[in-house]
C-alpha cells in the first residue's frame, strides 16, 4: 500500500486529453494549480518514463557510483557542473556542512558550433561520459523521455495560469535541463553536528522533476513550518517548483523548501531534473496573465541569467565561508 503524504497525487495522461485543453486537462491544470499554490509540489502518475529506461539508468548510476573515487574523478567537471561531483562540493546557502552526497550531471548536448555555445552561454559545454557499457545510452535515454514528461507537464502549467496551452514550447527550445543522479551515501552513525544528504533549499528554476528509490528520506515543509515525508511511491514522479517559476508567476506558485536526510543505513539514489527553459527565454510575469489590476512584482529577466545568478550568489557565499572558517 502506498504510504499516506499530504501532497496530491495527479494523473498526467489528463494532459494530454484534449486538443486545445478539454474537460480532462482542464481538471488536471486546476489540481496542479491548487498543489502548486500550496505547497509546491505533487506527485504524478502515468509519466511516461518508460520502466525499462528508469531501471537501466539506476542500475547505470549505481555501479558508477560503487567505483573507486579515482575512476569517478576521471569525469570531473571541467565546464557547466556536467560530470561527477563528489561529496564536499555542494553547500547550501545557509547550512553548516556541505550536503553529503555524490551526483552525476548532464546537459543537452549541442555542437560546438551552435549559436548557444558560440555565443558563450553559460551551463552549456560536452557531457563527461564515464567508460561504462550502457551508461550513455542509458543515461540519454532518460534524459530524452524526462525532457517529453516535462513538455507535458509544462503544457498543464500554461494551462493553470490560464495561458495557452503551448506557451513554454518556444521557450523551451533548447531548454536548460540538467539531469543528474544523486547518491546519498548512509550518514555515518559517529557524526557529529548537523548533516544533511542536500540542506534545507529551493530549487532555483522552473520545474523539478525527481525519481526516487524506495529508501525515502526526501522531507518537504508545509505551511505550519513542520517538515513532513515525500515518502517514494513506486510509479510516481515528484514534482515541485522553484524560484524561476515562483517569480514568473507573479507570486502566485509557491517554491517551497525541502531536504534530504538519509538515516536509513542504506544507500540511497534519485535522479532530479532541472527542467529549465532557454538561457535567453524571457522570464515576464505580465506574460503569464496577470488579473485585472494585478502589478508585476518583478521585472523581466532572461531565465539563463536569473540561473546564473543565483548559482553565483551561492558560490560567493560558499567561498566567503570558506575562507571564514580556515
Ligand atoms: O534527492 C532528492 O530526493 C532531492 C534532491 C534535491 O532536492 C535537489 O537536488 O535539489
Ligand atoms: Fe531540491
Amino acid at each position: 500500500m502506498a504510504e499516506e503524504t499530504f501532497l496530491p497525487i495527479l494523473d498526467l495522461s489528463l494532459v494530454d486529453g484534449g486538443a486545445s485543453g478539454g474537460g480532462d486537462a482542464k481538471a488536471f491544470a486546476a489540481a496542479l494549480h491548487d498543489a502548486f499554490v500550496h505547497s509546491g509540489f505533487c506527485y504524478i502518475t502515468n509519466h511516461g518514463v518508460p520502466d525499462a529506461v528508469i531501471e537501466a539508468t539506476r542500475a547505470k548510476a549505481l555501479e558508477f557510483f560503487r567505483l573507486p573515487i579515482e575512476e569517478k574523478l576521471k569525469v570531473s567537471p571541467k565546464e557547466a557542473v556536467r560530470g561527477f561531483n563528489a561529496i564536499g562540493r555542494t553547500k547550501m546557502q545557509y547550512a553548516e556542512a556541505p550536503d553529503y552526497k555524490e551526483f552525476y550531471q548532464i546537459g543537452l548536448e549541442l555542437p560546438a558550433d551552435d549559436p548557444a555555445v558560440l555565443a558563450g552561454e553559460a551551463m552549456r559545454g560536452p557531457n563527461q561520459w564515464p567508460d561504462l557499457p550502457g551508461f550513455r545510452e542509458a543515461f540519454e535515454a532518460y534524459y530524452r523521455e524526462i525532457g517529453r514528461c516535462g513538455q507535458r507537464l509544462l503544457r498543464g502549467v500554461a494551462l493553470a495560469l490560464g495561458v495557452a496551452d503551448d506557451f513554454f514550447v518556444g521557450k523551451y527550445a533548447k531548454p536548460l535541463q540538467r539531469t543528474q543522479a544523486v547518491y546519498y551515501p548512509p550518514h555515518p552513525e559517529d557524526h557529529e553536528g548537523e548533516l544533511f544528504g542536500v540542506a534545507p533549499h529551493t530549487d532555483y528554476g522552473c520545474i523539478t522533476l525527481l525519481w526516487q528509490d524506495d529508501v525515502g528520506g526526501l522531507e518537504v515543509l508545509d505551511r505550519q513550518g513542520r517538515w513532513i515525508d515525500a515518502p517514494p511511491i513506486p510509479g510516481t514522479l515528484v514534482i515541485n517548483i522553484g524560484d524561476l517559476l515562483q517569480r514568473w508567476s507573479n507570486n502566485r506558485y509557491f517554491s517551497n523548501q525541502h531536504r534530504v536526510t538519509n538515516r536509513s543505513g542504506r544507500e540511497r539514489l534519485s535522479i532530479a531534473t532541472f527542467y529549465d527553459p532557454d538561457y535567453s527565454a524571457m522570464v515576464d510575469p505580465r506574460d503569464l496573465n496577470l488579473a485585472p489590476g494585478e502589478d508585476a512584482l518583478h521585472a523581466p529577466i532572461s531565465a539563463g541569467d536569473y540561473i546564473m545568478g543565483r548559482i553565483n550568489r551561492s558560490q560567493k557565499h560558499n567561498a566567503q565561508a570558506e575562507a571564514f572558517n580556515s
